[in-house]
């Protein structure tokens, strides 16, 4: 197995506020990891400073064994969805696709093998402003598989996606992993995660829990219930917990 992401001892602290602290863990290929933890518990930062938006105040952050600045190719290697990323109210799918294509030197016609794949090839010639909650987390994902990348880096990728559109991400994720791609994501979704996921890095400023999901919920836990027992009482999870 070879090893895509390696966070080590990172720390990164926003002023007064330690966002996060001492987090260590690998993602290994063809592996779907999931980042879970409450409000505030530093996912976004985590995510963040691995693709060097975030610089960390310790430790490190790389992903194909080099930090995200220092690759050559990243937009063909790496595709992350993300709020934040500017979306023209004016543009129309295809349009926003399209810049986010030719910025990353791919073709036109790889927007729509995309716009087809997330399922969101009817809506291409609408602007964005009309376009649903859902429909953008589409449109993220479809930004995130321009360059058909060995890894995605999803931030709360099923946020306003109908029960349907959250299947469709399970199955979707699970091909993308059975094709040898690597997934790591952000979620509140604990049902879902557990539905989704190899292995799993419970966040709340430092890891609690880093390992298979299996670990945790093999004895036929919910992933919500270890995960509130994490979170209150640490000490009690066993295999798999950061001491
Ligand atoms: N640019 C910033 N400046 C100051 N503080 C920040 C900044 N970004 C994040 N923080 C703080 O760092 C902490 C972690 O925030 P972060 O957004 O990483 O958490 P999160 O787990 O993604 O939360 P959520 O689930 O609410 O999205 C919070 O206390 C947040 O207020």
């Amino acid at each position: 197995m070879s090893t895509v992401v390696r966070f080590d001892a990172f720390t990164k602290t926003f002023g007064g506020t330690r966002a996060v602290e001492n987090l260590s863990f690998e993602v290994q290929a063809g592996r779907i990891v999931g980042l879970v933890g409450p409000n505030g518990a530093g996912k976004s930062t985590s995510l963040r400073g691995l693709l060097g938006l975030v610089r960390p105040t310790s430790g490190s952050a790389a992903v194909f064994g080099a930090p995200y600045a220092a690759l050559a190719d990243p937009a063909r290697r790496i595709g992350v969805s993300m709020e934040g990323v500017g979306l023209n109210p004016a543009h129309t799918g295809r349009r926003h696709l399209t810049v986010f294509a030719r910025a990353a030197g791919l073709p036109d016609s790889r927007v729509t093998e995309v716009l087809d794949l997330t399922g969101i090839a009817h809506a291409a010639g609408r602007k964005l402003r009309g376009w649903s909650t859902g429909m953008r987390a589409r449109l993220g994902l479809a930004t995130a598989l321009l360059g058909d990348p060995e890894l995605l880096v999803l931030d709360e990728p099923t946020n306003g996606l109908d029960p349907e559109g959250v299947r469709w991400l399970r199955t979707f994720l699970r091909e993308q992993a059975a094709l040898g791609r690597t997934v790591l994501l952000s979620s509140h979704m604990l049902a879902e995660l557990e539905n989704t996921v190899d292995d799993i890095v419970v966040l709340n400023r430092t890891a609690l829990f880093v390992g298979e999901l299996t670990a945790l919920t093999g004895d036929g836990s919910r992933l919500e219930e270890r995960f509130f027992d994490l979170l209150t009482k640490p000490g009690l999870v066993g295999a798999g917990e950061v001491r």
